[in-house]
């Protein structure tokens, strides 16, 4: 599987998402940050928008829910055109049979992790998702610093979905940039989030594709990228 860059529209202008989605033509995914303001200290969009988005583009819509109670809601994000739907480890009561839904219901499944949160108690739960989104900042804004003492965590993770020989996709959240997305990359990490990055210049679509160039050639020659 090639490189994917999934502009976060948190940096985008909530008024013109239709405008905006378009603005980052050539983007795999459309990274939608739902925000609860309880799991989270923000409060941004829910299932309406959602809707109304997936309808006003041709793009994936790649669905982080930062929210409480994700068992309940999820599968709503599902039905209202969400094509990936990630929902935090910290928060799901009954994560296995969430992620089983969510992929009953045609979606791809995912699970995030806050930095704190450590992916070995999750090692037996990989095989039921589709993705495993690490988080480089604390989840709730845009515009901070990468954390790169997730690195080891990324790199742990990438061993782990290799020794169990899945096909899932590493996703990285939180200040990913032309100076970072590097670092994940080697750390074996295939799906980046990007906000600030892409929204704050001038041509996004343009920067998303001198983000995927620079990820690939890194990702080139890692062994785990072979087969993808
Ligand atoms: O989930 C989040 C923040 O909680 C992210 O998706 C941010 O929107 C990423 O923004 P940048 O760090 O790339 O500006």
């Amino acid at each position: 599987m090639a490189v994917q860059i999934n502009p976060s529209i948190l940096s985008a202008d909530f008024a013109r998402l239709a405008d905006e989605a378009e603005a980052v033509k050539g983007a795999d995914w459309l990274h939608v940050d739902v925000m609860d303001n309880h799991f989270v200290p923000n409060l941004t969009l829910g299932v309406p928008i959602v809707e109304s988005l997936s309808r006003a583009t041709d793009t994936p819509l790649d669905c982080h829910l930062m929210i409480e109670d994700p068992d309940r809601w999820a599968p709503q994000y599902v039905e209202a055109g969400a094509g990936s739907v990630t929902f935090h480890a910290e928060a799901a009561a009954a994560p296995v049979r969430l992620a089983r839904e969510i992929r009953a219901k045609g979606a791809r499944a995912s699970m995030a992790l806050k930095p704190a949160t450590p992916i070995e108690p999750y090692e037996d739960l990989l095989p039921e998702l589709d993705m495993l989104l690490i988080m480089t900042v604390e989840p709730g804004f845009g515009g901070q610093a990468f954390l790169d003492i997730m690195l080891p965590k990324i790199r742990r993770t990438r061993e782990l979905i290799s020794r169990h020989g899945l096909q899932m996709w590493l996703q990285v959240d939180g200040g990913v940039s032309a100076e970072t997305i590097e670092r994940c990359a080697e750390a074996g990490a295939d799906v980046f989030v990007a906000g600030s990055a892409v929204y704050g210049t001038e041509d996004p679509a343009a920067t998303v594709r001198a983000l995927r160039a620079q990820a690939e050639r890194v990702t080139a020659g890692a062994a785990w990228a072979c087969g993808h």
